[in-house]
């Protein structure tokens, strides 16, 4: 179920190929493709690789399995981390579709970009994901008080607005994500990990109750995960 890698370069070019791969077969079955990338420290090299893939990148669409409720102009703004690392290049020539939206409540913005995506009128072809430490994917934290619903099957694919908390179990900001619906429905979802504390986290969490541990839940849903991962930190 993981894929183990000696290096950086060959874990990072392993999760790009993969998405790429994934990108290629919808481009072919549909003449057009859609993917969801994560932020955080983990995914630029492997945006990097995947930004020099051979696609036609004028038919994909690009989004986010979460946000920060910020402007781009942010640091903490993770879509400006996907322009900046993946979306350069030929693959700047992909649409994307933000989560955010200015002067909006986070939860009128997570309609919004639950239109948007719907709209576009497919299901995830190819998914990036990150873990925290904490056992987060998207913004789907253990414990917080919008992960039942996150986590809920049967609900549409969509997006969430997620409040900020102070319990350690809610994300200190305002966050967007998508929910659990949309990974399930993925054509391919691969989980870069790096370190030997994520792939202890994720042991310990794959194992855990798929009611109140995403990761767990994901597993329980037979989403079509792929763990990637490289004991260099
Ligand atoms: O908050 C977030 O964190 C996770 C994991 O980030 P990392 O820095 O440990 O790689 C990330 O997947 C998510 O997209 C981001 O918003």
């Amino acid at each position: 179920m993981i894929r183990n890698f000696p290096t950086r370069q060959a874990w990072a070019e392993a999760a790009a190929d993969r998405l790429a791969e994934a990108l290629a077969e919808a481009l072919a079955a549909d003449g057009r493709a859609l993917f969801a990338g994560s932020g955080g420290s983990t995914p630029s090299p492997i945006y990097a690789r995947l930004a020099q893939a051979d696609l036609d990148w004028t038919k994909v669409t690009a989004t986010l399995v979460d946000e920060r409720y910020v402007p781009e102009a942010s640091p903490a703004s993770n879509a400006a981390l996907l322009k900046r690392a993946l979306l350069t290049g030929p693959a700047a020539a992909a649409r994307f579709i933000p989560l955010y939206s200015p002067a909006v409540t986070v939860d009128r913005a997570a309609a919004l970009a639950s239109q948007t995506l719907a709209a576009d009128g497919r299901p995830l072809d190819a998914v990036l994901l990150g873990m925290g430490e904490d056992g987060h994917i998207c913004s789907m934290f253990p414990g917080s008080p919008t992960l039942t619903t996150l986590l809920t099957p049967s609900l549409k694919p969509a997006v969430y607005g997620v409040p900020a908390g102070r319990d350690g179990a809610a994300p200190p900001q305002e966050r967007l994500t998508l929910n659990l619906p949309w990974l399930v429905t993925a054509r391919c979802v691969v989980l870069a990990l790096t370190g030997a504390k994520k792939r202890a986290v994720f042991k310990r969490e794959a194992a855990g109750d798929p009611a109140v541990s995403p990761i767990a839940a994901l597993v329980a849903a037979n989403a079509p995960l792929e763990v990637i991962w490289t004991e260099a930190d």
